[in-house]
This record gives structure tokens, C-alpha cells and sequence, in this order.
């Protein structure tokens, strides 16, 4: 099995699970944007914010729907996190009524980094790590620093032995 260290837990989430905190945080946003209630358009950080923001925005009814692709991490690895593709610039301006949706923020560098491109954007993300917190405007479910985070998207089905068949 691949190293997991220094996370101490696992927390997995299932398609089913992603789909209804989705949408628990698309229903918490629903209203709050800054035109009469409403919101410009959601950008999703790829990758793992398109299915958050696939959800929010279907939700939502928001048919303008863009990506930043921002690579902070190899496997579980942090690294500097860097834009490989912008948002359309006349969409963005400084972010004022767009949602900006991410799977989860752990340390904030990845929304640090974004919030200094578009300040005025209101940041989502359906999990937070303590750490990640005050950069995350609107957020559904917190887990502790030493989880770290199973998506379905990385995960399969497969086989576990009984409980009585386990060393
Ligand atoms: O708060 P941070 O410590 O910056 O970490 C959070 C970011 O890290 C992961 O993305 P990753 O860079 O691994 O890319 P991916 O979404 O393509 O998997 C995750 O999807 C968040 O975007
Ligand atoms: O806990 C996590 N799970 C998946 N991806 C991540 N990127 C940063 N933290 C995590
Ligand atoms: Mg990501």
C-alpha cells in the first residue's frame, strides 16, 4: 500500500457522500451572492474541485462555469503551488460574484494563492483542515490536521478479508 504517513487517519468519501456534501454546500450558498442574492458564474480549481463545482453549479442553476488548474501536491507531497491555466480575465475582474469551489483546503496555500488573483471572490469548499480554514469562506464538513482525505475519484470497490480472517 502506498505511504501514508505523516496522516494518521482516512477519511472516505464515496461518490454518494461527495454528492450530498455537494450539494449541502451548494444549498448554503444559495442566495449569498453579492447581485440581488445571486452569483456570476462558479470556477472550480481543478481537478478536484470540478465535480464540487459541477454540483454547485447544477444546483444552483449557474450556467457560466470556468477552471484555474492550481498543482499544489504530487501524490501527498506539497510542493509550491503554481496556475497552470487562468479563468477567462473579463469573467474574473477582481472576483466579485464569482464562487470559487474546491474539494477541500488543507494548509490555504492553494486558496492563498488564488484569493491574491481575485480577492473579491467568495471561496468555497465542501472539506477544511484547521490549517486551511481562514481561507475558506463557506465549507461543509471539517476533519482533523492528521486526516488525510480519500476522494472517490482515487478510490475502487474491491475485496476486504472478514473481520475474523485479518492478522
Ligand atoms: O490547502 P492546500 O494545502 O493547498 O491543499 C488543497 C488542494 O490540494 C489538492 O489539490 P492538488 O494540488 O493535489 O491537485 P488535484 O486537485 O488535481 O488533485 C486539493 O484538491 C486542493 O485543491
Ligand atoms: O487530505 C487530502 N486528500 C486529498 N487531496 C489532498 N490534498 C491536500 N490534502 C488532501
Ligand atoms: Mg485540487
Amino acid at each position: 500500500m502506498r505511504e501514508r504517513l505523516p496522516h494518521e487517519k482516512g477519511f472516505h468519501v464515496s461518490w454518494d457522500q461527495i454528492h450530498r456534501d455537494g450539494r449541502a454546500l451548494a444549498w448554503r450558498l444559495d442566495g449569498k451572492g453579492p447581485d440581488n442574492g445571486s452569483w456570476r458564474a462558479v470556477v472550480g480549481i481543478t481537478r478536484g474541485g470540478l465535480v464540487p463545482a459541477m454540483i454547485v453549479s447544477r444546483e444552483l442553476d449557474i450556467r457560466v462555469v470556468d477552471t484555474i488548474s492550481v498543482k499544489s501536491y504530487n501524490h501527498q507531497a506539497q510542493t509550491q503551488p503554481q496556475v497552470i491555466k487562468a479563468p477567462q480575465a473579463d469573467l474574473m475582474g477582481d472576483g466579485t460574484g464569482i464562487l470559487v469551489v474546491d474539494d477541500l483546503v488543507d494548509s490555504g496555500k492553494t486558496l492563498e494563492l488564488v484569493r491574491r488573483l481575485y480577492p473579491k471572490a467568495h471561496f468555497a469548499t465542501v472539506y477544511a483542515k484547521p490549517s486551511g480554514k481562514p481561507m475558506v469562506d463557506t465549507y461543509i464538513t471539517e476533519v482533523s490536521q492528521d486526516t488525510w482525505i480519500f476522494f472517490p475519484w482515487d478510490m475502487a470497490l474491491q475485496y476486504v478479508e472478514p473481520y475474523r480472517g485479518r492478522d
